[in-house]
């Protein structure tokens, strides 16, 4: 049944991106990691043309690699009976996707940025300011910041009527929510364009403010983290914390493999950034154990081990 359901998503997002039209017609994301690989499939999928950016070109050819896996996943439950039309729409999808290490020269051709580099506001202000300079004028700027305010993302850009936040989740592919954030100065045809945009690539998207998480990592993560603490006191083992709310609550994801899955550190930057802006809010307060693993490189699924153990991909 759940497979169904699934199958049911992939198809439906697939379909839907075909049939949509957008006024972005070429995208650069950069950040070739968990979130800016899935946004650059789920682009290239819906026929944009996409450049992917990181400084590594080791993560762009692993990136290459999982992409690649994945069109192949959706390939074959869109085309089951036509397995020819499966191999040309991977094909054609991959062909859409150049690499770059460059940020500033792959931004001079881009009609929208996504931004999903790490979490740190430091780094992305670098980041857009060194972008803004050589952009077109029409250019949209959009982060994909998890927590971190959209308007003082951009405080460093002079186009601030153009930059908002595409929120995505993780696996980009299979999640169907995308969050449009507006900003203070966002303006009401950058909201469209991103809107359209959105639904073009095949999601459902949902509008909001600029708080502090949006709407699902404000209810998300501090769900995940009295999970933590509930673990850390010894109130439960983390299988029957997870158990628990599978079984108990229908997600499809225990609150602990969730935390591994989003990536331990990605968690603590939330936690850390909120405390810091808001030091008397009891739910944002530091987790011991959560700083211990992060410190000790225990980063979950990416790391190979986090509450859990995985095999390293
Ligand atoms: C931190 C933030 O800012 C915001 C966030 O992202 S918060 C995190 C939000 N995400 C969630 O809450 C995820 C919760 N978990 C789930 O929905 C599900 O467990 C899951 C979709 C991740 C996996 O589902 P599952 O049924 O347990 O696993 P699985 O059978 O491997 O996958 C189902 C299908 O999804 C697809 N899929 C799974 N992972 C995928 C990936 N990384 N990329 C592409 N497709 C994927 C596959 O097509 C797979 O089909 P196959 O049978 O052909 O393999
Ligand atoms: N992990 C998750 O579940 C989610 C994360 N996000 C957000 O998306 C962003 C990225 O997160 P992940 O993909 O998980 O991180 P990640 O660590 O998997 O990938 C980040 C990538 O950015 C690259 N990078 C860093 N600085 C760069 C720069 N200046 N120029 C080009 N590339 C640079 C790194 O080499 C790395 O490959 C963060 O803001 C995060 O909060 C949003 C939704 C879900």
């Amino acid at each position: 049944m759940k497979k169904m359901v699934q199958f049911g998503v992939i198809a439906r997002n697939f379909s839907n991106s075909s049939a949509m039209q957008s006024a972005i017609k070429n995208i650069t994301v950069i950040g070739g990691g968990l979130m800016g690989s899935g946004i650059a499939q789920v682009s290239a999928q819906a026929g944009q043309n996409v450049t992917l950016v990181d400084l590594s070109p080791e993560v762009l050819a692993k990136s290459q690699k999982s992409i690649g896996a994945n069109l192949g996943r959706v390939a074959k439950k869109v085309y089951k009976d036509k397995p020819q039309d499966g191999e040309k729409f991977v094909a054609e999808s991959m062909a859409r996707i150049k690499t770059s290490t460059d940020p500033a020269a792959a931004a001079k051709s881009a009609d929208l940025v996504v931004e999903a580099i790490v979490e740190n506001m430091g780094v992305k202000h670098k980041l857009f300011k060194q972008l803004d300079a050589v952009a077109p004028e029409h250019t949209i700027f959009a982060s994909n910041t998890s927590s971190l305010s959209i308007n003082e993302i951009c405080s460093v850009v002079k186009r601030k009527d153009r930059f908002g936040g595409l929120h995505f989740f993780n696996p980009v592919p299979v999640m169907r929510l995308l969050e449009v954030v507006r900003g203070a100065e966002t303006s009401d045809a950058t909201y469209k364009t991103m809107m359209e945009w959105g639904k073009a690539v095949g999601k459902t998207c949902i509008t909001c403010k600029d708080t502090p998480g949006f709407v699902v990592n404000r209810l998300l993560v501090p769900y995940i983290c009295e999970a933590i603490r509930l673990y850390e006191r010894g109130d439960a083992s983390a299988r029957d914390i997870d158990t628990a709310m599978k079984l108990g609550a229908g997600y499809p994801m225990g609150p602990l493999e969730l935390a591994d899955y989003v990536g331990l550190d990605t968690n603590k930057f939330i936690l850390d950034g909120w405390h810091n802006k808001y030091p008397d809010q009891p739910l944002f307060k530091p987790i011991p154990l959560l700083n211990k693993l992060v410190s000790e490189g225990k980063l979950g699924v990416k790391a190979g081990e986090g509450f859990y153990k995985y095999e390293k991909k």
